[in-house]
């Protein structure tokens, strides 16, 4: 376990050693020639590996004046020790000697250094104006599918990233957006009324020029999105349930997620609730009630407090490692990527050995892996960032449609609904009204089509949103606007910033393809260097088998990694004494196959003969005959 040693705040500095600098010279002249995805696949893996090296010590950068704000050794006081072994709801005492590292409250970082994220003029913020670009760019024309993805995918990332990170809005400052001539938004006052992100009271000068901005979640992959940001919540969420589990509701044999008294789902984060959350908070409360059920069975003398808290750390650790070696891999379906995501897990040795020999290298998480290999911040606390929010801009993957259909009998189609249809209050239309279980939605989700990150597939759903608290928002126009607001740099700054050439016109950055050049030249009014950052990931080329853009996946070189190695629930303590032998089994032992089979049976032979759970599952011999475009390419 580990232990502060120190009272004073510590320093954050990382100098890669001097095989990892070589590392850096020798790629970085590769890449003047050859980008790191056409290379074969060990040497590849060998390239992103000096990527991060750098990108450790050169992206992470603290917004906050001193360390001091990220708590002294013993300040906040901790005054249940229960916490040295498992994880405080509002994310205190993660980093021992930092208290109040990544809990809920503490500002985002940054990946650039702030020189760089001066706060914007009112002009630069809407040049070009982003509802035009939301119009021309994003506005989905017709619904291109993402067919080496399943809808589950897109419904897991929401999911995980309502784990990670939520901005706060003002409710007093607001942008007017002006509406471009023509356009139907709202034809009686010709703008479009935003409000702003909410500003972090600026603690020096720096901040004045350069705002800091606040996450109301926990920064760690902790679950939160189902346990809550607070002790208070957790506390709520588990109501008068038994043995440590988390309070559901049962209905008509179907296990739901408990609703308050405005209907709004009980769960760690319920915004922007649609049935593809439904279906996965349901899920893994679902699990975390399942291990509860395995340790009290195997340690009939624990109390609930300890069930409770092992259980989720287990859940969390699943869930990370679902993350990282299923729903990375699906996504970025490159076979560099496939063996470092399964290195970050396992180290390059692999499960097999890993299982055979447990960690052969203490410390080393390039040959055993992350988890176990010590936890580490490198330049900068640890903090999820303003351009990590940026690249997760991903509602281009959420269709029109979703085609429904009985995994009971036989996989037959059994009705179609619009997004619209199972949004918000309607999450459980499907559900209650068509006779369909959790296991015949996330059958659906298995075999649904998700968009495809990329330009005009944004749908109209998103773009026309009317959020049960009133707003009328188009989030094509709010997500051009928040990264300039939040001065998140615009593609071309933020590729030289994270070691990449930048474009040198549009044809360029496009890959050859004129007409959506020429699109980029107008809007752009013939500057290169105004694309914004989501735009120009949408119109590079991709490598092969990715489903986002070569410039974003800098983001996650770093910080994929780095959510797992600045843990000390993962990277630190990570053996038996923190996890129990049956919670480290089940984690190692399990994936999302294993979880959805467990808590829904009825998927078990589809599952097995599918391969990857985000990619489109076998279908059943009924779902063959429906021809329509959610499951059909
Ligand atoms: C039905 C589905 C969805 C709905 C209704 C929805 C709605 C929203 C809304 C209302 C916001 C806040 C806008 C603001 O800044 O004022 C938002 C932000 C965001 N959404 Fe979605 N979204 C959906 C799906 C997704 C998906 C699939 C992703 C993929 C990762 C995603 C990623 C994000 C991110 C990264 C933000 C920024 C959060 C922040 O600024 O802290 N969303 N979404």
């Amino acid at each position: 376990m580990s232990t502060p040693t120190k009272d004073v705040p510590k320093a954050y500095t990382y100098t890669p050693g001097l095989p990892q600098r070589a590392l850096i010279f020798v790629y970085k002249g590769i890449n003047k020639l050859i980008p790191w995805h056409k290379l074969p696949s060990y040497i590849g893996v060998l390239n992103i590996a000096a990527l991060r090296y750098e990108l450790r010590q050169k992206n992470l950068h603290d917004v906050y004046p001193s360390g001091n704000y990220q708590g002294t050794p013993g300040c906040p006081h901790m005054s249940d020790q229960q916490y040295l072994h498992t994880r405080h709801s509002d994310g205190l005492f993660n980093d021992l000697s930092a208290p109040k590292m990544g809990c809920a409250g503490m500002r985002f970082g940054r990946n650039v250094a702030r020189e760089y994220t001066t706060k914007p003029s009112e002009d630069d913020i809407m040049t070009p104006n982003p509802r035009l670009i939301s119009e021309d760019l994003l506005k989905r024309d017709t619904f291109k599918p993402a067919t080496s993805l399943n809808l589950l995918a897109a419904a897991w990332i929401q999911f995980q990233v309502h784990d990670w990170f939520q901005h706060e809005n003002s409710t007093t400052e607001k942008f007017d957006v002006p509406l471009p001539d023509g356009d139907v938004w709202s034809p009686s006052d010709g703008k479009m009324v935003v409000e702003k992100t909410e500003v972090d009271v600026p603690l020096d000068e720096t901040d004045k020029v350069a705002p800091a901005y606040k996450n109301q979640n926990t920064h760690w992959w902790d679950g939160s999105q189902i346990y809550g940001s607070s002790e208070a919540r957790t506390t709520e969420l588990r109501g008068q349930a038994k043995n440590g589990k988390m309070a559901v509701d049962e209905q008509n044999l179907v296990t739901f997620l408990p609703r308050d008294p405005n209907g709004i789902p009980e769960t760690g984060f319920s915004s922007n609730w649609w049935l593809g959350l439904e279906m996965l908070h349901t899920l893994f409360v679902l699990e975390h009630n399942a291990i509860c059920d395995e340790l009290v069975k195997s340690y009939p003398d624990w109390t609930f407090e300890r069930v409770f808290d092992t259980a989720r750390l287990v859940n969390c650790a699943l869930m990370a490692k679902i993350h990282t070696v299923e729903w990375t891999p699906a996504i970025l379906a490159h076979p560099a990527l496939k063996i470092s995501m399964e290195a970050n897990w396992w180290g390059v040795l692999g499960e097999r050995l890993y299982k055979l020999l447990g960690r052969v290298s203490k410390t080393s998480e390039a040959i055993s892996g992350i988890p176990g290999s010590g936890a580490e911040h490198h330049a900068a606390p640890f903090a999820l960032t303003e351009e990590f929010v940026s690249v997760y801009r991903m509602h281009a993957l959420i269709p029109d449609t979703i085609a429904f259909f009985d995994a009971h009998s036989g996989g037959a189609h059994k009705s179609t609904h619009t997004i619209q249809d199972v949004a918000f209050e309607k999450a459980r239309n499907p559900l209650l009204s068509d006779g369909l279980d959790f296991g015949d939605v996330l059958y659906t989700f298995g075999i649904n089509y998700p968009g495809a990150i990329t330009i005009n597939n944004m749908p109209d759903f998103l773009r026309d949103l009317h959020t049960p608290d009133g707003r009328h928002i188009d989030l094509g126009t709010i997500d051009l606007l928040r990264d300039r607001e939040r001065s998140v740099p615009r593609y071309n700054a933020f590729r030289r910033l994270f070691h990449m050439a930048a474009a040198t016109s549009f044809l360029a950055l496009t890959g050859g393809n004129v007409e959506v050049a020429e699109k980029l030249d107008r809007l752009y009014d013939g500057d290169v260097d105004k694309v914004d950052l989501l735009i120009g990931c949408m119109c590079e080329p991709l490598p092969k088998g990715f489903g986002f853009s070569d410039t974003a996946f800098r983001v996650f070189i770093l910080m994929a990694s780095r959510r797992l190695k600045s843990d000390r629930f993962i990277a630190g303590d990570w053996n038996a004494e923190t996890y129990s032998e049956v919670g480290m089994k089940w984690v190692q032992g399990g994936g999302m196959k294993d979880v959805l089979g467990r808590h829904f049976p009825v998927l078990r032979g589809v599952l097995e003969k599918s391969g990857n759970a985000f990619a489109p599952w076998v279908k059943m011999e009924g779902s063959m005959e429906y021809m329509g475009k959610e499951t059909n390419a």
